[in-house]
């Protein structure tokens, strides 16, 4: 990505948002209550922001509250004084508390002027004036946070949106897009940050109108719309939508994308945080392909919610919304025809024309009265509240109906309907909605749910089986149900797709589409994935990729590694990847970096953790040198079986690793550190097997010359032979009086001993411990090759899965909790 005009260049690398377009920014009233949560936001802006993007604002904290109490004491003849003493003090606060001398003294200035006005219009005519009035509290933020940009950012001018934003139909904040739109392009300055007002507009007459309570939101998706801004972020008090409301549903999960169907459905029915009208201008004009962010401005980490068009994982979320105060409204005139158009305008949550039936917000009974009231026809209003299931055509899904009603079977309900567009199942209840009830449908509806990213580096002899492997596991286990393979990664090339990759084809899909990439971009990548975890399998041999582990324990990805880097790393480097681990939850699993599928590792921790204690493991750990020494009677020469190996798939992608015994090396530092040991690489003697003259040419070139071991290998056979012995290639790791004596070398072995006669590629692994000395616990069998190898990580994958699908999600809301 080369991006232009970046606030903060350093920072940069961390923004997610697309930066060939115009950005849209809206901060809330929390955000910007006070002095300290706008120092928040001059940061959010400074990192997330370019010149020429939008940033539009709600009034400071509570000033909209204290203006409408201002307005209605007004009305009712009550004394101001106090109330207009506590307003003009607050924001003389925010302004001395966050500017220079000379622009607060401006401020302070024009805010004294406004509250002179403030005092005219109320002593005059308080209902005529009540927008103008509104409106005060959007000028006085935009106009301190553009002064504040000015001094610490850059340049920034403040819009009061009554100069350009027009709307045609007040009673439904209908806007007049072209005029709008002109109006505003006249008014913009290029290579500054616009700094607007929310909640506030004209109408044709040129008088003072808001877009409703909550009409901030609105206003940023309206701008968005008129610019064809490519991102909107509502930067807000909680970091995005969740599943239920948290504040009653402590198990309620975030939802990481919502489609624009979901989300409209989810305002419609009463999400706390998206409103009906703000999703609108985006769907209507310009078609959906502008993306719309939840965000947290008191807690810019975290990750957001993204609203916008998506795949099928995506739709795939599914949540519960309910509302309380609501009437169920019964009509005979309502039937009729004529009644099409009242009911248009009141858009009820649900409407049954058939039965002359409407359900609306106990706050819209007396405009319903009123309108119905011209016909002359008796009506009847029943209190009832709704809970529902949201969810992508969720109405067409058997299963979700089927729990729905069973989490209501012990509840009154009147009656379940779908809504319109099939995004939602509704129950209308003859009580209230309880947060015991809600928890309930939660629980049933959402609970397995979690959404589980998968992306797989190493796509080389065994990541291609693990592939393969993996549709018939996805199908089969049932921890593996939402788990999407979303990433493939080799050395160079990388093919990641957000809405996930056909499993069938994924392997041919990215020889076709896989382009080039750095660790930056995939780390940068990973930082903003959507699913509730993101897992990634290493199946390279790669120290640098290894190198990388620290980043994805930071960002909280899980990893199952066969690689063997970084578990056999530097004490240091070793103890820090576990503790960074383990401070963010991830898992670090690595079954298979010893003995292929064998269950060794799980075998020492089961022993630690049963309260045992190691003392001895020794045997066989190179599936590669059980083979070449199992079959080797020198009559082939050496280097011809070695090739063999190398074809079959056992050996590393350079043979000499296991070879120079640096393979079994590593892996017995891993099984040491395993079993409770503090070790590093150097406290284990490695007897190397590759003589100096080979060791530092390339892989081909070693192929190729590869005879120069046959003479050795030959000799250490037949000396072996005459003593009716063989030779193997053994680990030994032992605590003897405290002392701790780690090697791995060839050794000359009886033909009946135990780690002498093994079928060719086994490994063998004898533990000695409290529980299991005089009869050590023996583990053999095939320690190498692609079936079991992948095999051991399909295991791998689903404990891991079994962990994280049932993991209980923290949820915080700063600012509400
Ligand atoms: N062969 C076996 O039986 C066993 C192998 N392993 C381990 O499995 C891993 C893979 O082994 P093989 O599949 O045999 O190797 P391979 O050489 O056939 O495949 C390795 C793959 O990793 C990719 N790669 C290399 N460096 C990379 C990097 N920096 N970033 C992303 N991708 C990178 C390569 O492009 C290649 O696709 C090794 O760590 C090996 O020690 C573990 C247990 C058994
Ligand atoms: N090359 C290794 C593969 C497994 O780690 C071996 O031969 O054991």
């Amino acid at each position: 990505m080369t991006q232009t005009n970046t606030l903060d260049q350093v920072d940069f690398a961390q923004n997610n948002l697309e930066k060939h377009s115009v950005n849209v920014h809206k901060f809330g009233g929390s955000s910007l209550a006070t002095p300290e949560c706008i120092e928040r936001v001059i940061a959010i802006i400074r990192q997330h922001c370019q010149l020429d993007d939008i940033i539009v604002v709600s009034a400071n904290g509570k000033t909209t509250d204290l203006l409408l109490s201002l307005h209605q004491l007004a009305l009712s003849g009550e004394p101001l004084d106090s109330s207009l003493t506590l307003l003009q003090e607050q924001q003389s606060a925010l302004i001395f508390a966050l500017l220079n001398d000379g622009n607060a003294g401006r401020l302070a200035r024009e805010l004294a002027q406004d509250v002179k006005q403030l005092v005219a219009w109320l002593a005059q005519d308080p209902l005529a004036f009540e927008s103008d009035i509104l409106a005060l509290g959007e000028v006085w933020s935009a106009r301190l946070l553009s002064a504040l940009l000015n001094e610490r950012i850059c340049g920034s001018y403040y819009l009061d949106a009554r100069d350009f934003l027009v709307i045609n139909n007040a009673r439904e904040c209908r806007v007049d897009n072209a005029l709008s739109k002109a109006h505003l392009a006249s008014r913009r300055q290029g290579q500054k940050l616009a700094v607007i007002t929310g909640f506030i507009c004209k109408d044709e007459t040129g008088h003072s109108c808001t877009l409703g309570r909550n009409g901030s939101d609105y206003s940023a998706t309206i701008f968005a719309s008129l610019l064809s801004a490519k991102n909107v972020t509502l930067w807000t008090d909680v970091d995005g939508i969740y599943s239920a409301d948290p504040r009653v549903v402590p198990s309620a999960r975030k939802l990481h994308r919502l489609p624009n169907a979901v989300a409209q459905e989810l305002g419609r029915l009463g999400n706390p945080v998206l409103h009906k009208k703000t999703l609108q201008p985006l769907t209507d004009n310009i078609g959906g392909s502008s993306h719309l962010h939840v965000a947290s401005s008191f807690d810019v980490k975290a990750a957001a919610t993204e609203i916008g068009e998506f795949g099928q994982i995506a739709r795939q979320e599914l949540s519960v919304t309910h509302l309380n105060d609501l009437l169920l409204v019964s009509c005979e005139a309502l039937k009729a025809s004529a009644s099409a158009e009242l009911i248009a305008r009141l858009s009820p949550v649900y409407s049954d024309k058939k039965q002359g039936q409407l359900v609306i917000l106990a706050s819209e009974q007396q405009a319903l009265t009123s309108a119905l009231a011209v016909l002359g026809t008796e009506v009847t209003f029943t209190p009832v509240s709704l809970i529902a299931a949201v969810g992508y055509q969720v109405a067409l899904r058997l299963d979700i109906y089927g729990r729905f009603k069973r989490a209501l079977k012990n509840d009154r309900v009147l009656r379940f309907v779908n809504s319109e567009h099939e995004h939602s199942i509704i129950a209308l209840l003859p009580q209230e909605t309880t947060a015991e009830l809600l928890n309930k449908v939660h629980h049933e509806i959402v609970k397995d749910a979690r959404h589980l990213g998968l992306v797989v580096a190493g796509l080389g002899n065994i990541g291609q089986r693990f592939l393969e492997l993996l549709p018939g596991q996805l199908s089969r286990v049932p921890a593996l149900e939402n788990v999407h393979l979303v990433g493939l990664v080799s050395s160079s090339k990388a093919l990641i797709h957000t809405d996930g990759l056909d499993v069938g084809s994924a392997l041919t899909d990215f020889n076709e589409q896989a382009t080039d990439y750095t660790n930056q971009e995939l780390l940068g990548w990973l930082k903003h994935h959507p699913y509730d975890e993101m897992i990634l399998v290493d199946i390279t041999p790669s120290e640098a990729f290894s190198f990388l582990y620290d980043k994805f324990f930071d960002l909280g990805i899980h990893v199952i590694g066969a690689n063997k880097w970084a578990a056999s790393a530097d004490t240091q480097t070793y103890r820090t990847l576990k503790a960074k681990a383990a401070k963010s939850g991830s898992l670090w699993l690595g079954n298979t970096t010893v003995g292929a599928g064998l269950p060794v590792n799980y075998a020492l921790d089961d022993l630690l953790n049963s309260g045992d204690d190691i003392m001895e493991i020794s045997g066989v750990f190179s599936g590669t040198l059980s083979w070449l020494f199992e079959h080797y009677n020198a009559e082939k020469p050496f280097s011809g079986l070695l090739k063999e190996a190398l074809a079959q798939g056992i050996t590393e992608p350079d043979p000499r690793e296991d070879l120079s015994g640096r393979d079994v090396q590593r892996k017995l530092l891993i099984l040491a550190r395993a079993a409770g040991f503090e070790l590093a690489l150097e406290d284990i003697n490695c007897q190397n097997l590759v003589p100096k003259s080979l060791q530092k040419l390339s892989t081909e070139a070693f192929l190729q010359q590869a005879d120069e071991l046959d003479g050795y290998f030959e000799q250490q056979y037949q000396q072996a032979k005459e003593k009716n012995a063989c030779i193997r290639y053994i680990a030994r790791f032992s605590l003897e009086q405290g002392k701790v004596k780690a090697g791995v070398s060839l050794e000359v072995l009886a033909d009946d001993d135990a780690f002498a006669s093994l079928t060719p590629c086994d490994n063998i692994f004898q533990i000695k411990s409290l529980w299991y000395q005089d009869n050590p616990l023996i583990i053999r069998g095939p320690g190498a090759g692609r079936d079991v190898t992948a095999g051991g990580l399909h295991s791998d994958l689903v404990k891991a899965c079994q962990q994280l699908v049932n993991k209980q999600h923290q949820v915080t809301l700063k600012g509400i909790n």
